[in-house]
């Protein structure tokens, strides 16, 4: 070959990026059905036909009492059960008319959180150079991923990949995966994009099925998209949060404790009510590990912290192993409350949250710890963990 570099260690230093990747613009969205939460049980009995099942309705109400949500959103409205009413029993072939509304929805409602993140970013769509797209919510080639793509008019040219069945780790794969693209390809500019609707995953209540009343109290529906890349151009380019580092954890013995399977009814799935103590047991090893790979300690109060919220207990048992002051977790607990768990897509909501209420305390003379982590949790069960350094300059602009 004619001109430098000659070797192909230096072609790979040249294409690699010089510093981190970082967070440089994020969106979200929800479908516009907002449900009040006290008033949930009374609504899917209703609109499930099964008034007359009073134990379940009782169940569902003790665990919406405990939930610490207060609403969420949620893209089927009764007009779309009117149309579909074998979306509500499982044991209907129901699977291709739930697909069918996903594939339009889902990409929708991801496009919408990404131009949100576009516009933050500062640059145009046509720069974007790969797509992660990760949900649960369709069962179709080509994906959502392509869709998104035509949706924001996205060069041919991009590199897209679609993440499926990752659950509410999703968000936190698609971050580690667009961490090490920015870093791998110099000038790369990364969307991740994670969009559930639960459409997929709603039917009525059954005898026996504790599942389903745990998930009918807890999930809902929501997008949320982020633009990743290294070496920021100033002054357009501002980080938000720079990615330090990236590690995930499989619990062994877990396989069973978090599980999905798509069924001709739509997903079914099943979550253990161990799920909360089998974090609480295994989040600090994470932990740990991260900060020894970085060579640093740290003291678990001086970080800011963006946990899934997947549940009121999972904080619970993490704020207790880790001993945290209680205003620890408030960005997590925030969005838990007023979106429910949005799986994948919640830990972009909780990134979103966070950054608000440190420009918010910036704004206010005070000081936010500069380094942080965030983790999320799913089937495996997996847990991913991501240290985090928000500059000082933190952008003002999620006001
Ligand atoms: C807008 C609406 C849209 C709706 C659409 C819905 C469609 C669903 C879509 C689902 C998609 C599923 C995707 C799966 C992805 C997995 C990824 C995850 O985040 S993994 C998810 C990660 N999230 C979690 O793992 C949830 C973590 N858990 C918690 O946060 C809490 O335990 C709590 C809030 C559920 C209850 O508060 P707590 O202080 O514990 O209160 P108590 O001790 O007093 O118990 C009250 C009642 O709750 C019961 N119960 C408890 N657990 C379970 C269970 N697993 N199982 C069944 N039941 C359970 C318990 O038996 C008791 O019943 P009862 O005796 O009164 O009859």
């Amino acid at each position: 070959m004619g001109s430098a570099p000659a070797t192909v260690q230096e072609m790979r230093r040249a294409q690699r990026a010089d510093g981190p990747a970082a967070v440089l613009g994020i969106g979200t969205a929800n479908p516009p059905t907002c449900l009040a939460q006290d008033d949930y049980p009374d609504y899917y009995f209703r609109v499930t036909n099964s008034e007359h099942l009073t134990d379940l309705k009782g169940k569902l109400t003790r665990i919406c009492n405990k939930s610490g949500i207060k609403q969420r959103y949620i893209h089927l409205n009764e007009d779309l059960l009117a149309a579909n009413p074998d979306f509500t029993d499982r044991t209907r072939p129901s699977l291709d008319a739930r697909v069918d509304i996903a594939s339009a929805a889902v990409p929708e409602l991801a496009a919408a959180a990404a131009a949100k993140a576009i516009a933050e970013w500062g640059r145009p769509a046509t720069d974007i150079t790969h797509l992660v797209f990760s949900t649960y919510s369709g069962a179709r080639a080509p994906s959502a991923d392509r869709r998104l793509a035509s949706l924001l008019g996205l060069r041919p040219t991009v590199s897209r990949t679609i993440l499926n069945l990752h659950g509410c780790y999703g968000g936190g794969r698609s971050l580690q995966l667009a961490k090490e693209l920015a870093e791998n390809n110099r000038g790369a500019r990364v969307l991740v994009a994670c969009s559930e609707i639960t459409l997929i995953a709603f039917y009525g209540p059954e005898g026996g099925c504790a599942d389903n009343i745990l998930g009918q109290a807890l999930f809902g529906d929501g997008a949320g998209a982020v633009i990743v890349g290294a070496d920021p151009v100033a002054p357009v380019e501002r980080p938000l949060y720079e990615m330090a580092f990236a590690s995930q954890t499989t619990i062994p013995e877990t396989e069973d404790a978090i599980s999905m399977q798509i069924n001709k009814g739509g997903m079914e799935y099943h979550i253990s009510n161990q799920v909360p103590r089998l974090l609480g047991c295994n989040v600090e090893r994470c932990l740990v590990d991260a900060f020894r790979a970085l060579g640093v300690s740290a003291a678990w109060n001086d970080l800011f912290w963006a946990i899934h919220p997947g549940g009121r207990a999972i904080l619970d048992h993490i704020e207790g192993v880790l001993g945290l002051d209680d205003t620890k977790l408030a960005a997590s607990r925030h969005v838990l409350s007023e979106f429910g768990n949005m799986s994948g897509t919640t830990v972009i909501f909780v990134l979103d949250e966070l950054r608000r209420r440190r420009a918010a305390m910036a704004k206010q003379g005070g000081e936010a710890p500069e380094w942080g982590v965030m983790m999320a949790f799913g089937p495996g069960i997996t847990i991913e963990t991501m240290v985090l350094h928000a500059p000082s300059n933190l952008d003002l602009k999620g006001n």
